[in-house]
Order: C-alpha cells, then structure tokens, then sequence
C-alpha cells in the first residue's frame, strides 16, 4: 500500500510531489498515480520513482489517502464513477472551488474527505496551503496532511467561509507575483540591464520584502515609506505606479479569480 495516491499528476499535483521528495518527507516509490496523459507518469516515474496506475480504481485500491488534483469541471464525473471505490477510504481534493460541503454530496459516507487549497511554491519548499478546517479526517490522517503540506512550506487552517477568497489570493497569487516580477525586470532591461541578472534582482526583492512583513509583523505601508526617501527616488516610482493603476489593479485580479463560477 502506497502512502499517498494521485489521481491526475499536472503542474500542481507535481510540485506536491517533487516537493514532498525534496523535502525527505516522502520517497517517490511510497507514491503513485494516474493521469490520463502517460506521458506525465513516465516523466515522474523516472524522476523520482513514483509509481504508474492505469486507472483512477487503481490508485484508489492501492493509496492510504488519495489526492484528488484534476481540473473542478470533471471532478463532479471522476467522483461519481468513483462512489464505491471511495468506500472507506480518504480522499484531498486541492480542486478550486470545490470546498468540503459540495464534495461530501458526490461521495458515501464513510469517505473522509478534505479540501485544500495549496500553490505551486511549495515545489521549492516556499508553499502556501490552506487546509479547510470542517473536513473529515481522524486525527492520524490530519496529522500526516499537515505534515506533508507543512514539509512544502507555510500551512493555515480556515473556516469554510474564508476558504474561498484565502485559497484565490495564495493559489492563484504566484502567477501574479510572476507577473510583477517580469514587469520589474522588463523595466531594467529597457536599461540595459542583462535579463538574467534582471530576473534575479527582482525575484529577491520579492522574497526578501515578503520576508519583512512576514518577520518584522509591520505594516507594509511603513515598510513602504522607509524605503521611500523624501524628494527620493523610490517615490518617484510609487507616484508613477499609483497613475498606473497598481492598486485597483491588484485588488481587481483578487476579485476577479474570486468571482468565476466553476
Ligand atoms: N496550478 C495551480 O497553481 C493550482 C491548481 N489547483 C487545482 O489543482 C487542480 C489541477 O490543476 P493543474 O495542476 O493546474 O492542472 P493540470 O491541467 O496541469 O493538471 C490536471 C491533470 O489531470 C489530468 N487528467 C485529466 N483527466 C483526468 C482523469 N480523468 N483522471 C486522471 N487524470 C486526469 C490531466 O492530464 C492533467 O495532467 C485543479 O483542480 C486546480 O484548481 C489548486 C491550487 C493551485
Ligand atoms: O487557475 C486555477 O484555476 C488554479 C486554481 C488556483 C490556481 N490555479
């Protein structure tokens, strides 16, 4: 028996498990999958030794918890053909917008289930996931869940009612911060500045001004204004992002993903 099975192995469900490799917590050989592109196993399968199932009954049958990482729209299909199968079993889903009460109506009873909500950092070790706090897991699967998603970066439990708009700003949010980091680039660039040196000037800068909210527990905005001398240049550059937009921007994005109906 594998310790953890998955059912779909896209960019998602493959930062998980290089993730959890790379940190030690799992070995790819206590894993298995299956996805509808074998192309995806084969990949997998020869990183890290994960295992290949030929069916989503398989990797059900041979998985202590199972972790449900395909795209919302057929979720509600592969659950369904899935009922007796999950009988007694346990099973993550990391689905947008499918949160615990919609998934407990598609499986029996005796299915535990649980929604999670993680993001593609946690691939190096700097993920963040949120676990829904109403799920039912007995105390050894919460414990071995946190672990996992804990051994990929930062975990948080929310309460249904903030799972959605939690889970949009950290899932979605790194394509969004990859796009800052791009745009920052591009305006050295424009300079002169080599691309590659560009990519890693703005990349730390975006690390390491996370790391200051996160370890000083300041307000952003005065971690703004110190950086912002008077008659400086940095405020040169807030006058111009505040024209373009940047905050309604951001805000709109946030609104935006959080909105989409499944
Ligand atoms: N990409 C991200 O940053 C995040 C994604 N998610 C969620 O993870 C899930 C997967 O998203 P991605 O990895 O981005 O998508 P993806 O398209 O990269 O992966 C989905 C995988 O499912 C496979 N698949 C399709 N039908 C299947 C079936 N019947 N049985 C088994 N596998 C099947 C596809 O071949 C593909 O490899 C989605 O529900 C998404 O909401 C959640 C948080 C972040
Ligand atoms: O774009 C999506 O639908 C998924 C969910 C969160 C991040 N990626």
């Amino acid at each position: 028996m594998k310790k953890l099975g998955f059912i779909g192995m896209g960019n998602m469900a493959s930062a998980i498990l290089l993730g959890a490799v790379k940190s030690g917590f799992l070995k790819g050989e206590e894993t298995v999958a299956y996805d509808t592109n074998a192309f995806k196993l084969d990949k997998l399968n020869k990183e890290c030794g994960m295992a290949k199932a030929g069916s989503v009954q398989e990797v059900i049958e041979n998985s202590e918890i199972i972790l449900l990482a395909i795209k919302p729209k057929i979720v509600e299909g592969v659950l369904s053909e899935s009922r007796e199968a999950l009988k007694g079993k346990t099973l993550l889903s990391i689905a947008a917008g499918w949160q615990y009460s919609r998934l407990r109506r598609l499986v029996d009873s005796s299915t535990h289930i649980c929604a999670i909500m993680p993001n593609t950092p946690a691939m190096v070790g700097a993920g963040m996931t949120i676990i829904e706090a109403t799920n039912d897991l007995t105390p050894k699967e919460l414990i071995f869940t946190r672990k996992l998603f804990k051994s990929l970066g930062e975990v948080e439990e929310l309460s249904s009612d903030l799972m959605g708009i939690g889970g949009t700003l950290s899932g979605c949010g790194p394509a969004w911060i990859f796009m800052v980091i791009e745009a920052l680039a591009d305006g050295a660039v424009y300079h002169g500045l080599p691309r590659d040196i560009a990519y890693k000037l703005a990349s730390q800068t975006v690390i390491g001004s996370g790391k200051m909210v996160l370890d000083t527990k300041q307000h952003p905005g005065k971690l703004k204004d110190d950086v912002c001398s008077p008659g400086g240049i940095t405020i040169r550059g807030v006058k111009a992002l505040e024209e373009g937009g940047l905050r309604i921007a951001m805000m709109n994005a946030v609104d935006a993903a959080f909105k989409k109906p499944d």
